[in-house]
């Protein structure tokens, strides 16, 4: 039922109004691509994406944003406000939020040289949002293959689905907390990758926990293949990463990608618009937030 041409009569200047906004944020910060993209994953993976994760906590209300994947960690919540505020200018009333992560999450990828897909639109937004979902949906970085396949599976993306869709982190960023256990305790990586990690990374728990490292450490703000070139080297930073290439079912896709630009891409676009299918509402379920951050 979501269509690329949903908007096209109601708010024909949508794509204009995302995509200058996107393309400010990530010329003041490139991060910002990253987070944007990873904002519409966590959105999708719980419950649909229905905006549920923008919604703030109130006195009455816990969202998804105090979660255990997203407490310190997501961000770009502003740059949602902006690109909210440019979309209302043109069309008020019209643009769910849903609609507004998934068009924000295709341009990142673009502006940062990725290939363009064609985003399907109709979301309605969630009156409602859920930190239990949140924590037992998203996979956190300790995830072995097997809970990496049936987290997806659960959500009705297949295992390549899942490995091109971690094709991700190519960009973007994550804390020493995310893959501490991994640079001091595993011998699944690269010994130089090890020690440079190691140095801004503390081993103790408690200190250093949010000193940043990219994802893939030679192009970070490039959407290219490089990731997976990463993993066959044992190169991965997080747990999760490695275990793509780690001696089993998925070795062959990571090798695929890794040899293969083209094929990543494809792979990619295509999971990317089935992740964007996931449990959306449509119709008169939900409704076309004002504000990002709270219900109407
Ligand atoms: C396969 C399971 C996945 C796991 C276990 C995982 C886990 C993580 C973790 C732990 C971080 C770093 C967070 C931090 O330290 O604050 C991260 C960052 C990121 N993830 Fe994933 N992720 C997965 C899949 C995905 C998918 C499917 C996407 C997008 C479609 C995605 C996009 C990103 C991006 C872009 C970043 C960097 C964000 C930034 O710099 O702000 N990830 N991920
Ligand atoms: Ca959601
Ligand atoms: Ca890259």
């Amino acid at each position: 039922q979501l269509s690329p041409d949903f908007y096209s009569k109601s708010c024909p200047n949508l794509f204009y109004a995302v995509k200058s906004t996107v393309h400010s944020a990530i010329y003041k910060e490139a991060r910002m691509g990253a987070s944007l993209l990873r904002l519409f994953f966590h959105d999708c993976f719980v419950n649909g994406c229905d905006g549920s994760l923008l919604l703030d906590d109130t006195s009455s209300f816990t969202g998804e944003k105090g979660a255990a994947p997203n407490l310190n960690s997501v961000r770009g919540f502003d740059v949602v406000d902006s690109i909210k505020s440019a979309v209302e200018k043109v069309c008020p009333g019209v643009v769910s939020c849903a609609d507004i992560l998934a068009v924000a999450a295709r341009d990142s990828v673009v502006i940062l040289g990725g290939t363009s897909w064609n985003v399907k639109l109709g979301r309605r937004d969630a009156r409602t949002a859920s930190q239990g979902a949140a924590n037992s949906s998203i996979p956190p970085p300790t995830s072995n293959l097997n809970a990496l396949i049936s987290r997806f599976n659960a959500l009705g993306l297949s295992t390549k689905d899942m490995v091109a869709l971690s094709g991700s982190h190519t960009i973007g960023q994550a804390r020493c907390t995310s893959f501490r256990a991994r640079i001091y305790n595993e011998t699944n990586l690269d010994a130089s990758l090890a020690q440079t990690r190691r140095s801004n990374c503390p081993r103790t728990a408690g200190s250093g926990d949010n000193n940043l490292s990219p994802l893939d450490l030679q192009t970070p703000t490039a959407f290219d293949n490089n990731y997976y070139k990463n993993l066959v080297n044992r190169r991965g930073l997080l747990h999760s990463d490695q275990q793509l290439f780690n001696g089993g079912s998925t070795d062959s896709i990571v090798r695929t990608y890794s040899n293969s630009q083209s094929n990543f891409v494809s792979d990619f676009t295509a999971a990317m618009i089935r992740m964007g299918d996931i449990g959306p509402l449509t119709g008169s379920s939900g409704e076309i937030r004002k504000n990002c951050r709270m219900t109407n």
